[in-house]
């Protein structure tokens, strides 16, 4: 059996008195998408700001292509290919378009040159390249979302882990963001999901892992996590139940 892309075991994280996240397993295949929901406050967040090298982990090991990356700084995971976008964007507002994806490629590792061909194709790639000299306080959210992907695709991450890129979205929106997340992981890369909208979760997530006061409530294909009578207590509510006739 080959290992997982990406293997967590035991994550453990403390805030003074508080375990925020408390010996949680966490795995991801090669080409798989897995969604992470739960309450706010579940530590979902945490868990990313651990794997993403911008916390360190008070326990527990992250395994990223069979090297042990626990405790590395965001640059140095981000070079051994695994990088996040954040929750509340946040771009150099002055700055173009370009120029914002051509921090995440030098980032990334490449050269000046090398740089500006990944971040023209980077924006073609999202859909903004007819934005590309615009300076990014003029862009919309949805497109401020793309930028933000953009930036994290341009580091040429092996795995990306989406923060609530989905968040503010209108409805007619959504369908366009739930399809780039499917091309991007038509690439080869390999996605973890936050996301509150079960609608966009059930359609993206080959697994869903369910997190609940820093632990871990649930794992499984997206029908057998919102039929979990545990999940709808914790997290969907009966509310959701009852519209789904579960
Ligand atoms: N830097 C910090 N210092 C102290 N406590 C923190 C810190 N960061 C997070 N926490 C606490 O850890 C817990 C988990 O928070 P986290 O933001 O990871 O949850 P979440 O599942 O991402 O929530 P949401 O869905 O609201 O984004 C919360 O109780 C939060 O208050």
């Amino acid at each position: 059996m080959t290992s997982p892309l990406l293997d967590v075991r035991g994550l453990t994280k403390q805030f003074g008195g508080v375990k925020a996240v408390n010996g949680v397993d966490l795995s991801l295949d090669e080409g798989e998408i897995v969604g992470l929901i739960g309450p706010n406050g579940a530590g979902k967040t945490t868990v990313f700001n651990m794997l993403s090298g911008t916390l360190r982990p008070t326990r527990g090991e992250i395994h990223l292509a069979g090297r042990e990356v626990t405790g590395w700084r965001a640059h140095r995971v981000c070079a051994a290919g695994m990088t996040r976008t954040f929750q509340v964007v946040r771009p150099f507002r002055s700055l173009s378009v370009t120029d914002n994806v051509l921090v995440g490629a030098t980032g990334g590792g490449a050269a000046e040159g090398q740089a500006r061909s990944i971040a023209a194709e980077t924006l073609e790639f999202v859909g903004l390249a007819a934005q590309a000299h615009r300076p990014a306080r003029e862009l919309s959210l949805i497109d401020l979302k793309r930028l933000e992907v953009a930036r994290a695709l341009a580091t040429r991450p092996r795995v990306l882990l989406l923060d609530e890129v989905f968040a503010g979205l209108t409805p007619r929106e959504l369908p366009l963001a739930v399809e780039l997340v499917q091309a991007i992981r038509r690439r080869g890369i390999s996605l973890i999901v936050i996301e509150h909208l079960m609608q966009v979760v059930m359609n993206l997530s080959d697994r869903v892992v369910v997190l609940n006061h820093g632990e871990e409530l649930a794992v499984g294909t997206p029908e057998e996590v919102v039929e979990n009578p545990v999940v709808i207590e914790a997290y969907l509510g009966t509310e959701y139940r009852d519209a789904h006739g579960l």
